[in-house]
């Protein structure tokens, strides 16, 4: 527990001296309804540096998904900016990659067709051939090396989520989004998935922001853990930082002696 009172002086070692990546200032969403304006979000900071991992938890419709698409650029801002590397966002772009909990492939192409749409928007200079080994590469690293060419209906429902993964991070996005990439899958596959995806950010560092209505996953996944307050109105109520070492293994997370302390934290978060 004394770790935790401590968090603001703690340092996660891969982050020291790291410029900021994204920015969510002074945001405001407020949606139209047939009863009048229903204000989800209000007065929301965040800031997230770059390479860094950060979990995102709530009560179901506190506006984590709404926070998240317009992040994305999916979502219209009502007030306040998002800045990505020093620049406020207009709209979507390949800079920032969303993986859904649904990956929504397109049926009648292959696995390595559905990644190769994004690379060939993405790196039009690039050839045939390099384009084709961004999409190998990153289908090899979730572990579809052997399914490049089947076809997504005949791919299960975790291997269409690995597809999503790979096209995501075959974007060479500045900002992976995710918004419960998981939770249509069983816990087996969930953590497997959840392997896949630390293991390639390891490599890549990219900063990544992951809804997630799990807390251990949260914890598992994320250098700090966000608690948004419930809505309306809602806003950061809270943050955890996770100093746990990377590379991680769930065997050793689970087995921290301070494993518990950090859950406790965060549920206590959410029966209040
Ligand atoms: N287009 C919309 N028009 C009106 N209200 C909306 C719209 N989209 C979302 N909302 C409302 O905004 C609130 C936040 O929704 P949001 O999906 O962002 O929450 P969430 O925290 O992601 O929920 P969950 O965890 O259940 O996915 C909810 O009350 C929802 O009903």
């Amino acid at each position: 527990m004394e770790a935790l009172l401590k968090k603001e002086k703690q340092l996660i070692p891969h982050l020291a001296g790291k410029p900021e990546m994204l920015v969510c200032k002074d945001i405001r969403k407020v949606y139209p309804t047939p009863k009048g304006d229903y204000v989800v979000l209000d007065d929301l900071h965040l800031s997230i540096k770059k390479g860094e991992f950060v979990s995102i938890i709530g009560h179901s419709g506190c506006g984590k998904s709404t926070l998240l698409t317009m992040i994305a650029g999916l979502n219209e801002i009502s007030g306040g900016n998002v800045i990505v590397d020093h620049e406020p966002i207009r709209g979507a772009g390949p800079d920032r990659a969303v993986v859904f909990q649904s990956p929504s492939l397109l049926p009648w192409l292959t696995a390595l067709q559905n990644v190769m749409i994004g690379v060939n928007q993405v790196f039009p200079k690039a050839t045939k051939a390099e384009k084709n080994d961004i999409c190998k590469y990153y289908l090899n690293k979730v572990g579809l090396g052997n399914d490049f060419n089947k076809k997504a209906t005949s791919l299960s429902q975790g291997m269409q989520q690995r597809v999503g993964i790979a096209r995501a991070f075959a974007l060479k996005p500045k900002i992976l989004l995710l918004d419960e990439p998981f939770g249509m899958l069983d816990s087996l596959t969930r953590g497997e998935l959840q392997d896949v995806l630390l293991e390639i950010w390891q490599k890549e560092k990219i900063t990544a922001v992951a809804i997630t209505h799990d807390v251990d996953e949260s914890i598992f996944l994320a250098d700090r853990v966000i608690m948004m307050t419930s809505g309306p109105y809602a806003k950061i109520g809270d943050e955890l930082i996770i100093p746990f070492e990377r590379p991680r293994n769930r065997k050793d997370v689970l087995e921290h002696p301070e494993y518990y302390d950090y859950r406790g934290y965060l549920m206590d978060f959410l029966n209040h």
